[in-house]
């Protein structure tokens, strides 16, 4: 499907066909936090590192995305959980609104292992058809999250590939999921999943260190990248990370040269 292909081309468009996504999708699903209470500083210092694509609620693209047109390819995500349903997300835009944002892809929320699975999967399903349909991709961020995954499980080998199996077999272009914490085991997951996997960033990194690692060993697991939030909106210096994330995820540098670049990124930024 060509308008697919044209779409994936702009979510990749770099030879090693590598996915840096940034997200800023946060707001309902777990408050106004430090980052997002100022959005477009925030999004002016992300885009700034040259993310390839960043994803958002249509609002946020209606009222700030417009310097960033044709810099970055917009993801429009289509749910949300939200501060008082943490493991149900719920539909809020659909296929045919992305389309007419000029959005280059779609991205759906999707929490497995729960009572509410069914209908969470069900939701996946059809907006799959749609997105296929349209010939626009389909992100999904699926994790193993409902009522019966308890505490670290939602992190263990078995239940992140259950999850994100679950969305390849639904027929979804790219997959972000929890990391499974190193990457012998995320290895597994990515082998078991015929179609591109990513991480979402979370909250288990406590310095840009901890956090290039990561990248670094999802990369060299076989992952296709990342889509990070939190820990790149909050960090001090928001496009230095960026850069060097970049650098780890497009041209395979080490977690040692990220850090030299990083720290002189950060310095050329004060100065
Ligand atoms: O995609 C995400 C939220 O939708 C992941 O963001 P974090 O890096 O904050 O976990």
């Amino acid at each position: 499907m060509i308008g697919k292909e044209i779409r994936l081309k702009r979510l990749m468009p770099t030879e090693d066909g590598k996915y840096f996504g940034l997200t800023v999708d946060h707001a309902i699903a777990r408050g106004v936090m430090p980052g997002l209470d100022c959005i477009r500083d925030t999004l002016a210092k992300m885009t700034a590192g040259g993310p390839n694509a960043i994803t958002m609620h249509k609002g946020i693209v209606d009222q700030c995305f417009t310097p960033y047109a044709g810099k970055v390819a917009l993801v429009l995500k289509l749910t949300t959980f939200g501060v008082y349903h943490p493991d149900d997300d719920v539909q809020v835009a659909d296929v045919e609104e992305a389309i007419c944002m000029g959005a280059d892809a779609v991205s759906v929320g999707c929490i497995v292992g729960g009572d509410n699975q069914e209908t969470q999967l069900a939701m996946l399903g059809r907006i799959s058809k749609e997105a296929h349909r349209y010939g626009i991709p389909l992100i999904s961020h699926i994790y193993p999250r409902g009522n019966h995954i308890t505490g670290s499980d939602q992190y263990s080998v078995e239940n992140v590939t259950y999850a994100a199996r679950a969305a390849a077999e639904l027929g979804v272009d790219l997959i972000k999921t929890n990391y499974t914490g190193d990457p012998d085991s995320f290895a597994k997951v990515v082998q078991a999943v015929p179609t591109r996997v990513a991480i979402a960033g979370g909250t288990g990194c406590k310095t840009a260190a901890e956090y290039i690692k990561m990248t670094r060993d999802v990369m060299d697991a076989g992952a296709i990248g990342v889509t990070y939030g939190r820990f790149v909106f909050q960090y001090p210096h928001i496009t230095p990370l960026v850069k060097t994330l970049s650098q780890v995820i497009h041209n395979g540098i080490s977690v040692q040269q990220a850090m030299e670049l990083l720290e002189q990124l950060e310095h050329e930024e004060k100065v």
